[in-house]
C-alpha cells in the first residue's frame, strides 16, 4: 500500500511538475507566439507598404485597343512611345523596365500596352503599341505625344530589315525633330547584327541632322541574367535623350 501510496504521490508530484512544466512552456510558447505573430505583422504591413509602393511607383497596363488619339493632346509630356515589328521585344523591354527581368511569357500585343514609371520627380510613360501588321497604320497618330521614340529591332531577323527600315523612315520622316533610340535585340541570337552594322543596314546615316539617335544592342530573353542589365542600360539611354529633348 505504502508503495502504492509512495507511487500515486510522485506521480501526482510528476503531474503536478508536469503541468507547472506545461503552463511554463506555454506561457513561454505564448510568448513565443505573441512574439512571432507580431514580427509577422509587422512583415505584412511592410510588404504591404512595399506593395502599395510598388503599385504607387510602376502601374502596367494592357488593351486590345490604343487609347483615343484625341485624349493623348498634342503637348509632348512624358511619353516614350515604343515601336517596332511583332516580335521585336518592345513587351519584354516594358517588362524588364516594370519587374527588373523578363520573368512571365510575354504574349504578342493585341493593342497597346502602358506603363507608368513614377519616381520621386521622374514621371515617365511607356506606351507600346503592337507591330502587327494591322496595327502599324496607328502608329503614326501617337508621335505628335511622343518625347522619344524607342524603336525596337529583332537583330538576328535579317529577312525583315528592309521592312524595318521602311516603317522607321516613315516615322522619322514625319517627326522630324524626335529623338531616336533603336534598339537591336535578341544579340544573344547567333548572328544577331551588331549596332555598326544595324547603323548601315537600317540607313541611319540619311536621316537628317534634325534627328537625336542612339544605338544600342540588348537582350531581353526570358530567363537571361543579361536582361535586367540590358534594360537598364536603355532605360538610362532613354532618360538622357528625354532630358536632351528637353534642353531644346
Ligand atoms: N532570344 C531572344 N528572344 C527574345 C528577346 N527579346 C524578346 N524575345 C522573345 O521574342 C518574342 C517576342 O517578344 P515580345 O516582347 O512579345 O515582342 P513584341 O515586340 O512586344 O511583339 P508584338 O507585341 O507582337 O508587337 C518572345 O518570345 C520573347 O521572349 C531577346 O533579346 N532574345
Ligand atoms: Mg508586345
Amino acid at each position: 500500500m505504502a508503495g502504492l501510496r509512495e507511487a500515486g504521490l510522485a506521480g501526482a508530484a510528476l503531474a503536478l511538475t508536469g503541468g507547472v512544466a506545461y503552463v511554463i512552456w506555454n506561457l513561454r510558447d505564448t510568448k513565443k507566439r505573441q512574439e512571432a505573430e507580431k514580427v509577422m505583422l509587422e512583415q505584412n504591413l511592410n510588404a504591404e507598404k512595399q506593395e502599395k509602393l510598388v503599385e504607387k511607383e510602376i502601374r502596367s497596363e494592357t488593351a486590345r485597343e490604343a487609347p483615343a488619339v484625341s485624349q493623348q493632346g498634342q503637348a509632348r509630356g512624358s511619353q516614350v512611345l515604343v515601336l517596332g515589328l511583332d516580335g521585336a521585344g518592345k513587351t519584354s523591354l516594358l517588362q524588364c523596365f516594370a519587374t527588373g527581368s523578363v520573368e512571365q511569357e510575354v504574349s504578342p500585343t493585341q493593342g497597346f500596352h502602358a506603363v507608368s514609371i513614377n519616381r520621386e520627380e521622374l514621371h515617365i510613360e511607356f506606351l507600346e503599341i503592337g507591330g502587327e501588321e494591322k496595327l502599324r497604320d496607328y502608329w503614326p497618330m501617337y508621335l505628335k505625344k511622343a518625347r522619344v521614340l524607342v524603336f525596337v529591332l529583332d537583330a538576328a531577323d535579317f529577312t525583315r530589315f528592309p521592312l524595318a527600315k521602311t516603317s522607321l523612315h516613315r516615322l522619322l520622316a514625319s517627326e522630324p525633330y524626335l529623338p531616336l533610340v533603336l534598339l537591336a535585340n535578341k544579340q544573344d541570337l547567333p548572328g544577331a547584327c551588331g549596332v555598326t552594322e544595324l547603323y548601315e543596314s537600317m540607313a541611319l546615316g540619311s536621316v537628317g541632322d534634325g534627328h537625336k539617335l542612339s544605338v544600342l544592342g540588348t537582350q531581353l530573353w526570358k530567363g537571361s541574367s543579361d536582361a535586367h542589365a540590358s534594360a537598364q542600360d536603355a532605360y538610362e539611354l532613354i532618360l538622357e535623350m528625354m532630358n536632351s529633348n528637353c534642353e531644346e
